[in-house]
């Protein structure tokens, strides 16, 4: 007669529940020991004071993972109304006041228990590097203006300030590095191209000699030492660069004592607005002229490529340069051209054409009517319109003829607007710097990530509960028949 187990039966059913229950407590508490409590985030505010405009920027990141790359992100970004802060040298207490609707949006879009320790920085690009060298009071007073409204919202205010052309370079670079993840990869960087409105910067690691201290520096990030070249360009963003190729055509016509006509190989056919001297050449890029000019438009791209050539000196003193007495060495790797360089090969459709393309595509386009481009385009800003064929030349001339990219390396270009959400710029790369965000050495990284951390947690509960059962049926098993009971 088979006997049963009698007292075993029980003490295992608790034993192994005890167990079970165990394990289920362990995992839960690894699990939320490790689980990322709910989500806390940090922000930071960056105005980019630009010669066009100004932009805010708001930056958030999760609180508890600050050093960790690729953390940082755009919330949100507000386009101030109206031009960028040198335009006021003449109203400077008006320049502060004009942030006013970007900055209550930043108010409501940070949440109020974060608004003390949020930091606000300024940076003020090459609109305001022309207005110091212009007026340098005004430059003050303005920059005066901004620092006192800015101060008046409960974030923690950090500064405004004229940023230097190798910084605004530098942390372009950053800023499109970092949204790659390229920092932590062993794939190598890319090199930042931005073009803005008065000044454009070009910036790469080269992996060569750097014949010029000033278009030096290097960082170490994560644990890695990065030798950059660096130049920006003052007087070359797009809007002042146009000035210099006026003034260029316009000087061999002002013995002419009035009734000035400009004909343009640069602007369309049928484009016909008188200018006034003012609104052209009032900058310290250009000579003061003081004759008003009908300008007038031809559309011709190999003359206006040709023109645009001119307004680049090409006299240098290193064993290479790229313009105007600039050291450069060859470009290398891969670039991401944001700003003016998407905006308007964007528009021309011309990003993903290979330069010989992108050449006869353009000549097409300069040699469009006004007329018909108004009609096919009435809802593009008029000034925009009538300089894209301009500007498209003026970004081929430069990329080709100055900084030596060929045919075979114009593919290396990406024309970008943003990485993820992130728009590629300084800001966030000058963010980052100020707030130390990005480490010399890389951080310590858990053995696993999260997700692989508790799944294998969860496996290895199972094996153990599997095995102890396995075990329990094993070891309970009667061996032959030898545990027959016999009475
Ligand atoms: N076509 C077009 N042009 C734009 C647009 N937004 C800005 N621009 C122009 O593109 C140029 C570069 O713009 P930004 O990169 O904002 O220049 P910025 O920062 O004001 O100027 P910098 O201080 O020199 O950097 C300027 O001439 C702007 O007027 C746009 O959406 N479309
Ligand atoms: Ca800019």
């Amino acid at each position: 007669m088979k006997v049963k187990n009698s007292w075993h039966r029980p003490q295992i059913i608790v034993v192994t529940a005890l167990i079970a229950v165990g394990i289920i407590i362990m995992v839960a508490i690894a699990v939320v020991q490790h689980k990322p409590l709910h989500q806390k985030y940090k922000y930071g505010i960056v105005l980019d004071a630009g010669s066009s405009h100004t932009s805010v920027y708001i930056y958030e990141w999760p609180a508890e993972k600050e050093n960790n790359t690729g953390m940082v992100q755009q919330k949100h970004s507000c386009n101030v109304k109206g031009k960028g802060i040198s335009s006021y040298s003449g109203t400077p207490h008006k320049a502060g006041e004009s942030l006013k609707d970007c900055m209550d949006e930043a108010k409501k879009i940070i949440p109020n228990h974060r608004h003390r320790e949020t930091p606000v920085y300024l940076g003020a690009t090459a609109g305001m590097r022309l207005l110091k060298m212009d007026n340098y009071t005004a430059s003050e007073k303005v920059l005066k203006s901004v620092e006192t409204f800015l101060q008046t919202y409960p974030f923690s205010y950090e500064g405004a300030r004229i940023i230097s052309g190798q910084e605004e370079g530098a942390f372009g670079w950053i800023t499109v590095n970092y949204l790659s993840d390229n920092f932590r990869k062993a794939s190598g960087t890319m090199g930042a191209l931005d073009l803005g409105g008065a000044s454009t910067q070009i910036t790469f690691v080269s992996g060569q000699e750097m014949e010029s201290p000033d278009n030096s520096i290097d960082f170490r990030l994560y644990g890695n030492d990065y030798h950059l070249y660096t130049h920006s360009f003052l007087c070359y963003g797009k809007d002042q660069v146009l000035k210099l190729s006026l003034e260029k055509q316009i000087e061999p016509k002002l013995d002419m004592t009035d009734n000035i006509i400009l004909e343009d190989p640069c602007f369309h056919p049928g484009y016909n607005v008188n200018k006034s001297f003012q609104s052209v050449f009032d900058s310290p890029c250009v000579k003061k002229i003081t004759s008003n000019f009908t300008h007038k438009g031809l559309g011709e791209w190999n003359k206006c490529h040709k023109a645009i050539k001119k307004v680049f000196n090409t006299t240098c003193i290193y064993s290479r340069c790229s313009f105007n007495n600039i050291f450069q060495p060859p470009v290398k790797g891969g670039f991401g051209a944001f700003s003016a360089y998407f905006f308007v090969m964007n528009f021309l459709n011309l990003t993903n054409l290979n330069l010989d393309e992108a050449k006869k595509r353009l000549e097409t386009y300069c040699n469009t009517s006004w007329d018909t481009l108004k009609e096919k385009h009435p809802s593009v800003k008029e000034k925009y319109l009538a300089e894209y064929c301009f500007s498209g030349t003026y970004i081929i001339t430069l990329l080709e003829d100055r900084y030596n990219f060929t045919n075979k390396t114009w593919n290396n270009i990406n024309f970008i607007k943003k990485i993820g959400d992130s728009e590629a710029g300084w800001t966030l790369g000058y963010m980052l710097n100020l707030t130390n965000m990005i480490p010399a050495e890389a951080p310590e990284t858990p053995l696993l990530p999260y997700g692989g951390y508790v799944t294998l947690m969860l496996i290895l509960s199972l094996l153990i509960f599997v095995f102890f059962i396995l075990g329990y049926i094993f070891f309970r098993r009667p061996s032959g028949s030898t545990h027959k009971v016999i009475i």
